[in-house]
């Protein structure tokens, strides 16, 4: 019946320097931007037509909604834009080398960070330079609801209502939807659509710029799901 893809941006600048990326709306590399046209172009080839598009309010993802869409020929598709989908927010780790931080911190505590389900990276205070609380984007949401730091439980949390309220309810419509977003707002996506558990979520993750398409029945249980 329904099909819903999703799409981690194509390779970022700061993926391509290794930093900590979260809420900091980095740009696409020259290979991010390869890697989203040719998500486009499998996208074209396996006849995938949507109804609805998704993205966060970060660049890279927006550009790499629109790159697969141009490539696919339906750019003309309804999209929505939502801090639901940003990447999990880094907190005081956010443009810090990965590499130089495992390096301070200890490889295990860095592991922990970008990979435990519970556990929190160093918060960033909404007083700190960077903190999105400053950031005109966010003007309309409530200030309690910007994140200081989050793990991928709380991010869990704030891309389900967005599920509840939007995508599901059209996925049961028979609709087709394409996300565009990010490694771990589409890790807590996934976790919840496959029934992944708190421990083995540790063992999933999404490469840049790789469609992953996931077919629903009428009652929205998993029929298959394949990567381009
Ligand atoms: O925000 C980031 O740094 C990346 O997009 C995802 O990083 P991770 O692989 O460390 O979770």
């Amino acid at each position: 019946m329904a099909k819903l893809v999703l799409i981690r941006h194509g390779q970022s600048e700061w993926n391509l320097s290794n930093q900590f990326t979260g809420w900091v709306d980095v740009d696409l590399s020259e290979e991010g931007v390869e890697q989203a046209k040719n998500a486009g172009r499998a996208i074209k080839k396996a006849g995938l037509e949507f109804d609805y598009a998704y993205t966060s309010v970060l660049k890279r993802a927006i550009k790499t909604l629109h790159y697969a869409l141009e490539e696919s020929d339906q750019i003309w598709v309804p999209e929505t834009k939502t801090w639901r989908l940003n990447e999990r927010h880094y907190g005081a780790l956010q443009g810090q080398n990965k590499q130089e931080a495992a390096d301070k911190f200890g490889a295990d505590q860095v592991h922990t960070w970008r990979r435990s389900y519970d556990v929190l990276p160093p918060l960033l205070d909404a007083s700190d330079e960077g903190s999105a609380a400053q950031d005109r984007r966010y003007s309309n949401l409530d200030p309690k609801l910007i994140p200081g730091g989050e793990n991928l439980k709380v991010t869990l949390e704030r891309v389900m209502p967005l599920w509840e309220d939007e995508i599901a309810p059209k996925l049961l419509d028979g609709k087709n939807i394409i996300i565009a977003a990010h490694g771990n707002s589409l890790r807590a996506l996934s976790k919840y659509i496959e029934e992944i558990s708190d421990d083995d979520i540790i063992n999933l993750e999404m490469a840049t710029g790789q469609p992953v398409v996931y077919d629903f029945d009428e009652k929205l249980n998993v029929l298959g799901k394949e990567k381009y």
